[in-house]
């Protein structure tokens, strides 16, 4: 038993590839279906080029024999026209007609309407149109000079169209049709061309039935065709009794073969043919109209149609089982194949069937073997595929979601480390927006940092910070690290600042961002301020020291050069401290030296500067002084200052000091040279025998000023 494979391959064989059954309809019933559509439309196709064909042929052999028998009718007619006229042509040269007494014309005309019983009216008249003679003596002494034929028998031979009775139609027997001529009149003329009057014959029109009723009605009676004349007008001359009198359009084109004409709810096939006249009877331009209803001219055809019909049904009836047996045996390899796939799970299990029949269904069953050999395998293949990459992608998963807690663990110390520091921390991108910011933002700018990110640092920052860190960001984003310090007040603290810049770069070079980290030294900076002052003061005394010193004496010579003022330079030492130091020990020597300062201090104003540059060596900075001489002044008042009496530590102590002074105000001396005079000058008044002043030498001024003193 082999597991089933699971797989897109699976689901499309399924679902899709094999339908229930009944869903569709099956190959046999597709196979049934179409041939018999095919037989349908070919039986159809057969049945309705047979029908055309006959119906064109039944139509032609109508036309044929509708023609045929009337141009007979139409040859018999004129024909016949033109005897009755050549008949009368013949009569009315007879001399009795010309200069003969009536009752010879009346015999004559007697005698002929014998010989010619067509002629229902034969008679003479006088030139005035009235009647000579008549045969049977009608209508003797009447005039008629207002009929057509007299008046159309003035010069020339005069046929009439066919006409009712006018005034014969009581002198003449009565009859069941009503009494219809056609005129023939002659001009009768002497020999020297007199008209003497004119000879007239009524041909009764019943001879034209007669010619017709032997002509068409025994030949047509059984295939019901039936002969009409119609006159120049269209009305019916000559026809069934309901139809005579009627009008019927006259076709102007009568070569055409077979028209329709619907008469009394009847459809009748018509052939018309027009009368030419014959010899000398000009002909009176009738036409000769054959009709036979369509129905009995077509009943061959529909005979045929019947049959043709009916055979068609029988074979489609014949066909429907051949078709569904042969359909059946085609599709039976097909079904075999379809079934066994369908009972089939999959396309891959069980081996198929091989089927028989012909030779293409053997191919698809022997195909179809093959491709569920195929697909087992590839199934087998996808199937230890698909658990491999099941595999992979768990063990994937596992390793990221691994990856993603370190990460997340990772960003989670980096955060606490960063919100821990005292130091400010932050990413600004390329652009100078801010994308990191860690929780020192809030403590420090009282702002969180949530708010700030996606902000720029000018935004953030103000523009007069902004302003300090630009030339330093702009260094960072070019890809140089940066350092600096600031002192800023935010949040209403002031900081000193030590920030460094960091560039992010890219593996290609570019900068992504700048890392910022601002450290608060303002702890370290107060140290270090109180650590200079330290540095400068001197801690026995409390006075500037020697370092100091030197800044104020270049700061005072500075301002001595502007002013233009003298300044003054007091070098002093103790005399003989030492002995105070080796009698009454180092501690008193301090008390000694701290007693000197506070003196001299006392003695001074608070403008003028004591340092302490050494041991005892001190050194008073005077401004401002107008005259050398106020120098020496002070140097006085100072030794006598120093000299009041003294005790430390119980014993009496003469303390004094010896003092070099010395001026100046020019800019050629350097502050060395200023203190090396003043020290020349102590050591000259230590050498005077101490305890006094002695004032230095104005400075050698290469220049040609003049200086003090
Ligand atoms: N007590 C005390 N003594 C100091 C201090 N600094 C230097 N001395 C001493 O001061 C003395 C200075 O002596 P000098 O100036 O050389 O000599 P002096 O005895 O004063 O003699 P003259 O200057 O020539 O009058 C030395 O003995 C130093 O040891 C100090 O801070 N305290």
């Amino acid at each position: 038993m082999s597991a089933r494979p699971s797989g897109p391959a699976d689901e499309d064989i399924d679902d899709g590839f094999v339908p229930q059954r009944g869903s569709r309809a099956s190959m046999g019933r597709w196979l049934t279906a179409v041939v018999l559509t095919a037989v349908a439309v070919a039986l159809l196709s057969s049945a309705v080029l047979i029908e055309t064909f006959a119906r064109a042929h039944a139509e032609r052999r109508a036309v044929q024999s509708l023609r045929q028998v009337g141009m007979d009718f139409r040859d018999a007619l004129d024909r016949g026209m033109a005897q009755q006229f050549k008949e009368v042509r013949v009569l009315a040269r007879l001399d009795t007609f010309r200069g003969g007494n009536s009752a010879e014309m009346r015999r004559a005309l007697d005698q002929m309407q014998i010989g010619f019983d067509h002629f229902a009216w034969l008679g003479v008249t006088d030139t005035q149109g009235t009647v000579l003679a008549a045969a049977g003596g009608l209508l003797d002494g009447v005039n008629v000079s207002q009929r057509p034929w007299f008046q159309g028998a003035q010069r020339q031979p005069y046929v009439g169209d066919v006409h009712a009775a006018v005034l014969l139609e009581r002198l003449l027997p009565r009859q069941s049709d009503p009494w219809r001529f056609v005129d023939f009149a002659m001009p009768l003329v002497d020999n020297s061309g007199q008209l003497r009057g004119v000879f007239g014959a009524h041909l009764s029109w019943s001879w034209a039935r007669q010619i017709k009723s032997e002509l068409i009605d025994s030949t047509m009676a059984s295939h019901q065709a039936d002969a009409l004349i119609l006159a120049r007008d269209g009305s019916v001359i000559l026809g069934p009794a309901n139809m005579e009198g009627k009008k019927l359009p006259v076709p102007k084109d009568t070569t055409a073969a077979l028209r329709h004409h619907n008469f009394d709810g009847v459809d009748y096939f018509a052939v018309t043919i027009p009368t030419q006249g014959y010899g000398a009877y000009p002909g009176l331009g009738w036409t000769v109209m054959v009709r036979q209803p369509v129905s009995v001219a077509l009943e061959d055809y529909y005979r045929l149609r019947r049959q043709i019909f009916y055979t068609a049904l029988i074979l489609l009836a014949l066909a429907v089982p051949l078709c569904w047996w042969q359909a059946r045996r085609l599709a039976r390899p097909l079904n075999q194949l379809s079934r066994a796939i369908a009972k089939r799970h999959h396309l891959s299990e069980d081996a198929l069937p091989q089927v028989g029949g012909y030779r293409e269904a053997a191919v698809l069953s022997h195909a179809l073997t093959e491709l569920a050999r195929r697909q087992a395998q590839q199934d087998a293949s996808l199937a230890q595929l698909n658990a491999s990459l099941e595999e992979r992608v768990r063990s994937r998963t596992l390793e990221l979601e691994d990856a993603m807690q370190r990460q997340e663990a990772s960003e989670r110390r980096l955060r606490t480390i960063t919100d821990n520091l005292p130091v400010l921390i932050s990413y600004i991108d390329a652009e100078q927006r801010l994308r990191f910011l860690n929780a020192t933002f809030r403590t420090w700018l009282g702002t969180e940092p949530d708010a700030a990110l996606g902000r720029t640092l000018v935004e953030t920052i103000g523009p007069v910070l902004y302003e300090q860190r630009l030339p330093a960001l702009k260094g960072a984003l070019a890809g140089v690290r940066q350092r600096f310090e600031t002192r800023s007040e935010s949040n209403g603290v002031v900081r000193d600042l030590l920030t460094e810049y960091v560039p992010d770069l890219r593996a290609d070079g570019t900068v992504a961002g700048v890392y910022t980290l601002s450290t608060d030294v303002t702890a370290f900076k107060q140290v270090e301020r109180e650590l200079d002052q330290l540095s400068r003061v001197d801690p026995l005394t409390g006075l500037p020291n020697r370092r100091q010193f030197d800044q104020r004496l270049s700061e005072a010579l500075s301002r001595a050069r502007r002013s233009g003022r003298i300044l003054a330079l007091m070098f002093m030492d103790l005399d003989r401290f030492k002995q105070i130091n080796d009698s009454l020990g180092h501690a008193a020597g301090d008390v000694v030296l701290q007693t000197f300062a506070a003196r001299v201090r006392g003695a001074v104003r608070e403008t003028d500067v004591l340092c302490r540059l050494a041991g005892d060596e001190f050194v008073l900075i005077v401004e401002n002084l107008n005259e050398p001489q106020e120098a020496g002044n002070l140097a006085q008042k100072l030794l006598d200052a120093v000299g009041a009496p003294l005790t430390v530590m119980g014993a009496a102590v003469r303390m004094s000091t010896s003092i070099g002074v010395a001026c100046t105000t020019a800019d050629a001396e350097s502050d060395v040279a200023f203190l090396a005079r003043a020290d020349d000058a102590l050591y000259a008044a230590k050498a005077a025998g101490r305890g006094r002043w002695h004032l230095a030498a104005p400075p050698v001024i290469a220049s040609t000023e003049t200086p003090w003193g």
